[in-house]
């Protein structure tokens, strides 16, 4: 069986990074988007990456965020990984020479194949919900019967997963990685160590 990674999303507190990772996270997302509940500070990010151990990738999620903002916050922040979240283009994406992931929100009708194509130097793609006006952590699943097997780049499945329906999630999608944050919550940006550690043990097979 296939490994799967895990990333836990829209972590707001050093305690949960620590819980993520002791739990095996591969992956944490931090989220500098002001609109969200779950958006830090530069200073929230820099605490929490500074307090991680080795080998734990640093995702920081944004959703059409001004490039000169973008390029002041790589500056100060540390991160690994940049997930772009909202109606980017490639250029856009590509613009900082950093590795990316492009996030796609799922709706039916959509050439999962076409939009991929569109973002050849993603690392990975990260498919998530579609909801009119809401560009991403709506806690909502999408129909995983949308994804074509075999997808030419990693997949990052998200949305909607929780402990109780990851396992199934995986079985009909089989990503490279799955990426949670409202099923593994206690309240917005307040992640449940229990939970946590629920989500990865099943990713893992229970
Ligand atoms: O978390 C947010 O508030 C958020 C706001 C705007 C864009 C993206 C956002 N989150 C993205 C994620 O946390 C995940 O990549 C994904 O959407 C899964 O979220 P969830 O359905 O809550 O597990």
């Amino acid at each position: 069986m296939a490994v799967v990674r895990s990333k836990i999303c829209g972590i707001t507190r050093v305690e949960d990074a620590l819980a993520a990772v002791a739990a095996g996270a591969d992956a944490i997302g931090l989220v500098f988007y002001a609109k969200s509940p779950r958006a830090v500070s530069v200073a929230q990010a820099q605490q929490i990456i500074a307090a991680l151990p080795p080998f734990v990738t640093t995702v920081g999620l944004f959703v059409d965020i001004a490039r000169v903002e973008l390029q002041q916050l790589l500056a100060d922040v540390p991160l690994d990984l940049l997930q772009f979240h909202g109606d980017e283009s490639l250029e856009q994406c590509e613009g900082y020479g950093r590795p990316y992931i492009k996030a796609l929100r799922v709706k039916p009708g959509d050439d999962l194949l076409a939009l991929m194509a569109e973002f050849p130097s993603a690392s990975g793609i990260l498919l998530d919900t579609y909801v009119e006006g809401v560009p991403g952590g709506t806690g909502l699943a999408f129909d995983w019967s949308l994804v074509p097997q075999d997808l030419p780049k990693p997949v990052i499945l998200a949305g909607g997963l929780t402990p109780e329906n990851v396992a199934a999630a995986i079985a009909a999608v089989k990503p490279y990685a799955v990426d949670v944050s409202g099923g593994v919550e206690v309240s917005k940006g307040i992640k449940d160590a229990d939970k946590v550690r629920a989500f990865i043990r099943e990713v893992r097979g229970g």
